[in-house]
Formats: C-alpha cells, sequence, structure tokens
C-alpha cells in the first residue's frame, strides 16, 4: 500500500460503498435500534406445520434410508480399496469415534491416543475420517508442503444454519478474493499501520489497571476487543457497556454453542436441517435462529457503521478505509470487494479479540507463578527502555527476553488443544498410510506444544529456553508461533497484528506494573490448561512506573 495512504483522515465515497449503504439486501441500518427482535422476525423455518411439501412419512423414509447408508458407511474397518489407513481407535457402527469425539478436546485423553496409536492417528467422526496429527514435523509436511491438497475446510451443517459459512470458506475463488484483503491489511509490512492504535489501547489498559487493579481479566478482554474495533472499523469504544463489546459476545456465545463437538445430529445428517421446526427433538433450529441474529449483527452492524463514517467523512484510519482507498487505484470497486472487505473484517472482530485476550492471560498466570521470570523481564527494560518512557512495538528486537515470553505464553498452555480443521481435497498417501479425499486433518496443538524432543520440560514455563547463551533468540529452538498460526495457505492472516498486540501488552504491563497471586491463586494450578479465573494482582513498581502511566 503506498505510504501516503495510511493516515489519511477523508476519503472521497466511493459510489459503490453509497450503494452498498442503500442496498436492499443490506439493511443494517435498520436492525441497529432493535437488532436481535428485528432479525428473528426475518428468520422463517423451511417448512411450516400446513405445508404440505413434505408428509412425515416421506421425512420416516428419507431417515431410514440415510440410517441405513450411514450405517453401511461407518462398518468398522482399517482399510481402503486405496491402501491402509493411519492406525486409531475402533469406530463403532453408524457412530464411527463419535463416543471419542469430546474427549479429543481434552488433553489427558489427547495423550492417551497418542500413547497408543502415535502421531498420525485415524477417527471416524460425524461419518467423515478424521486425522489427527501430533508432531509438528508431520503436520508442516502435510499442511504446509502439500497445502495444494489439504487447505480445503470442512463444510458444517450447524454453521451454515446459523448463517455463518463465510467463516469455514472453501478453498476456491472466494476465499482468495478475501485472502488478498487480508494480505493487503495484515501482511508484516501493512500491519505497521496499526501499531499506533494498539500503543494507545495499551497506554488505556494501564490507566484502568491502575484505576481497577482487581478487574484484571475484564478489562484486558475490553482491550482486545477495543483494539480490534478500532484497527478494523475505525470505531473507538466507550465501556463496558458498549454496544460492540456486546454484540462481539453474543456472537462469540453463539458461534462456540453452534460449534460444540458432538452436540448436533444435524453434523452427521445433515437432511435435518430441513425439517420444520415445530416436530418434537427440533430445538436446535430454534436455537440456531437466534444464534443466527447474533452473527449476522456482528458482521454487519459495525461495517455498516465504518461505511456511514466514511460517507460522512468523519472517520478514523481503518482497515475498512484503507482497503476501500486500495480497491480505488486498482478501479471500480465490485459487490464481491465490498463483500469480501466485510467478512474479513468480521473474521477480524469474532476471531482477534478472544484469542488475544487469552493468551495474556497464560502471561499473567505465568507471572504469578514464575516471580524470578518477571524479575529478569523487568531487568531487560528497565536496562534497554529506562524510567523515561513506556515500552513501543519498535522495541521489540531489543527486548529477547520479553520476546522470549510472548512465545512461551503462546506455548505453555493452549485455549484450544487443537487446531483449526483442514480438509483434504484429494486422496494422499504419508508414510505409507492412506489419506482420503474429504479426510479432517486436525493439528494435536497440545501434543504438539509439548512435545518433549523440542521443549525439555515441556510443563515449565521457561522463556530462556529460546534463548542462547548470549541472550539473542535460538533459531534451533521451534519457535510456537510457526504452529499456534496454523499452517500453510490457511495459516491465520491475523498473526503479525496479533504478536505486535501481547508485545505491547506485556511489555508496558510489566514495565509499569509489579504481577502478583491474589488470595484465591491456585497452589498447583492444572498442568493442561489455563483456569478461566484465578487470583491475580497488579500494583505498580514505583513512582517512576506512575508517572508513565
Ligand atoms: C493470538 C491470537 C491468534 C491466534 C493464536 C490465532 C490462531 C489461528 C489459527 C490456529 C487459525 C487456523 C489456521 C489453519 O487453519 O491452519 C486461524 C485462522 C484465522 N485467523 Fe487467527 N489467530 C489469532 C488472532 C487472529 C487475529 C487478530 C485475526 C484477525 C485480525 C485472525 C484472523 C484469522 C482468520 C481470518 C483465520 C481464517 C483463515 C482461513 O481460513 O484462511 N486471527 N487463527
Amino acid at each position: 500500500m503506498p505510504p501516503e495512504m495510511t493516515g489519511v483522515k477523508h476519503v472521497p465515497i466511493p459510489n459503490m460503498i453509497e450503494r452498498h449503504v442503500a442496498s436492499p439486501d443490506c439493511r443494517v441500518s435498520h436492525f441497529i435500534g432493535h437488532p436481535m427482535r428485528k432479525m428473528r422476525a426475518r428468520v422463517s423455518y423451511p417448512h411450516s406445520p400446513g405445508d404440505p411439501g413434505m408428509s412425515l412419512y416421506f421425512i420416516l423414509g428419507v431417515f431410514v434410508l440415510c440410517l441405513f447408508f450411514a450405517i453401511l458407511r461407518s462398518l468398522p474397518c482399517g482399510k481402503t480399496r486405496q491402501g491402509q489407513l493411519p492406525p486409531g481407535p475402533h469406530p463403532l457402527p453408524l457412530l464411527g469415534n463419535l463416543l471419542d469425539a469430546p474427549g479429543i478436546i481434552i488433553p489427558q485423553s489427547l495423550d492417551k491416543l497418542a500413547s497408543k496409536f502415535g502421531n498420525l492417528i485415524h477417527l471416524r467422526i460425524l461419518g467423515r475420517p478424521t486425522i489427527l496429527v501430533g508432531s509438528h514435523e508431520i503436520a508442516s509436511e502435510l499442511l504446509e508442503k502439500r497445502s495444494a491438497i489439504h487447505s480445503d475446510r470442512p463444510s458444517s451443517a450447524m454453521m451454515d444454519l446459523v448463517g455463518a459459512s463465510w467463516i469455514l470458506l472453501k478453498y476456491g475463488t472466494e476465499w482468495r478474493h478475501q485472502r488478498r484483503v487480508f494480505h493487503e491489511s495484515y501482511s508484516i509490512a501493512a500491519v505497521s499501520q496499526f501499531h499506533e492504535i494498539q500503543e494507545q489501547v495499551t497506554r488505556k489498559l494501564l490507566r484502568r489497571l491502575l484505576v481497577e487493579p482487581n478487574n484484571i481479566f475484564k478489562s484486558l478482554c475490553f482491550a482486545s476487543c477495543a483494539t480490534t474495533v478500532r484497527a478494523v472499523y475505525g470505531i473507538t469504544m466507550s465501556g463496558d457497556e458498549d454496544k460492540y463489546l456486546a454484540f462481539f459476545e453474543r456472537a462469540i456465545d453463539a458461534l462456540r454453542s453452534s460449534l460444540e463437538p458432538g452436540q448436533y445430529l444435524v453434523e452427521v445428517f445433515p437432511w435435518l436441517s430441513c425439517l420444520p421446526g415445530w416436530l418434537p427433538g427440533t430445538r436446535f433450529l430454534r436455537d440456531a435462529a437466534v444464534w443466527r441474529g447474533a452473527i449476522e449483527d456482528a458482521r454487519r452492524v459495525p461495517f455498516e457503521e465504518a461505511l456511514e463514517n466514511i460517507r460522512r467523512g468523519e472517520h478514523e484510519f481503518s482497515m475498512i478505509s484503507a482497503t476501500i482507498q486500495w480497491f480505488q487505484t486498482k478501479g471500480a470497486i465490485s459487490s464481491e470487494d465490498m463483500a469480501a472487505l466485510r467478512d474479513a473484517a468480521a473474521m477480524s472482530y469474532l476471531g482477534g479479540p478472544e484469542t488475544i485476550a487469552s493468551h495474556t492471560k497464560v502471561f499473567f498466570l505465568a507471572m504469578t507463578l514464575y516471580p524470578e521470570v518477571q524479575q529478569r523481564a523487568q531487568a531487560e527494560l528497565d536496562a534497554v527502555i529506562g524510567p523515561e518512557r513506556l515500552p513501543s512495538i519498535s522495541d521489540l528486537p531489543s527486548l529477547p527476553y520479553i520476546e522470549a515470553i510472548l512465545m512461551e505464553s503462546m506455548r505453555w498452555k493452549q485455549i484450544n488443544v487443537l487446531g483449526f480443521p483442514h480438509q483434504s481435497l484429494t486422496d494422499d498417501e504419508y508414510n505409507g498410510y492412506h489419506i482420503p479425499a474429504g479426510s479432517m486433518i486436525i493439528p494435536n496443538v497440545w501434543a504438539i506444544a509439548h512435545d518433549a524432543r523440542h521443549y525439555p520440560d515441556p510443563f515449565e514455563f521457561k522463556p530462556e529456553r529460546y534463548l542462547t547463551e548470549a541472550g539473542t533468540l535460538n533459531p534451533d529452538v521451534l519457535d510456537p508461533r510457526r504452529f499456534m498460526f496454523g499452517y500453510g495457505r490457511r495459516i491465520c492472516p491475523g498473526r503479525h497484528f496479533s504478536q505486535s498486540s501481547l508485545f505491547i501488552t506485556i511489555a508496558c504491563v510489566l514495565h509499569t506494573f509489579e504481577i502478583r497471586s491474589g488470595e484465591d491463586a491456585p497452589k498447583t494450578p492444572s498442568i493442561f490448561s489455563c483456569p478461566k479465573t484465578f487470583g491475580c494482582e497488579v500494583r505498580v513498581r514505583s513512582a517512576e512506573a506512575r508517572a508513565l502511566i
């Protein structure tokens, strides 16, 4: 992006924006007053009681047929015509390994599976072959080197029902278009345009920690959401009651509920989504209609507001304003451009804040348990930054110990023990094992992050593991950022943005505060996960530090 585009406050309004705001299928401004009520009013079930199109007998007939074929497809078999599948637990007829599914999001069960079957495990979940990959080397071979084969996403009937299939885009033209939008805003070169925003919001976080030292987790969530909403939409969030915090929380809850593993039979039998909503057992259809409203609000309302601000010439620099300028340099803006921008923005809004806040929380937990790490970090900050100023994102190369804390905070405890599933487009073979087309390939991030070959004492928080004796980053140690953001063509496009957000928060908090365990701090926290809340307090380090806040 040419440098003159960054920081520009007013851009001429392209006709496309006008058309988009006024377009009849984009009536978000109508929802602002009563978003949920209006969204719900729009949702209708595919078949009403009086609809003669589908009789109960027909539904039953289809059900029996599907059941028959599902049983046939799921009969236990470790071999296909094309070759031997990777080892794994025995699948049950019809259910496959569905009963193992809830277990695979629990580290202890993943450990058991890996010790029995190794680093490449085959399971049959929701009628499809699922390959769990427990080593970085295999994940990078399949998902990076062979990413032309394994870069699709599985579809989900529940995501379709809640109107969120745009989050799991198939590998194709639409995804490529959206990826170009992401690249334009979040590539390593482009992401520095957000540094000032990230630094400003971090200073606000420090002030809030000073005033509310006991409200740390709420403050972290607010800060990560405020950074994203400001950077993406150019909107400044006001406080805990801000509507964009509420939209975000509702949409995240909706997504979490609809993606709960093993919860919905409709994932096995997608045709169940065609049943009328009044039938007993179709509660999921009614829930989905409510969740659809929450997700659609988050997708459209802030986008419409950002466009309106641009139209009125009252906007701040943001991903939206910069991308629209970039579109203009290429010529006329198409409706596909605007849809790609809307969805890229919404994926940032829904994908960024929670992940960033969760890793920051892990950092706080580590500081309460490893005071010697905190002291060494503060010694580095005192020596490099000094008492006169706060750290900035450009200080990252001079603060290797802080960067090592960031890396260890990502590796030590995971928010999601499994990575995002990829789907194979064609058959593949790895190490003599057959990987059928349509397989879901899921990195077992928890196992990779605790692989003792790369990380001796994997359950200890040891930032020094990434450093040479001279105190510089050691390129021979596997950098957790190489797997925590996924792999290959589907790698997280927000990774550079996230790293600067995490870095500036860690550096500024350590520079100004001392983090201690609070009264209800866990004496021996679980080695597996980060507790939802834990006793933690912050105190200003010194009078000089207070003056900086
Ligand atoms: C610490 C914070 C974050 C972590 C750990 C993280 C992690 C991930 C992972 C593991 C994936 C799946 C990659 C794969 O399929 O191989 C992903 C995808 C994605 N992330 Fe992030 N993410 C973070 C923050 C962000 C932010 C801030 C944004 C946006 C600004 C973002 C946007 C996305 C998008 C759009 C995708 C989907 C990519 C696709 O399907 O092609 N993420 N992220």
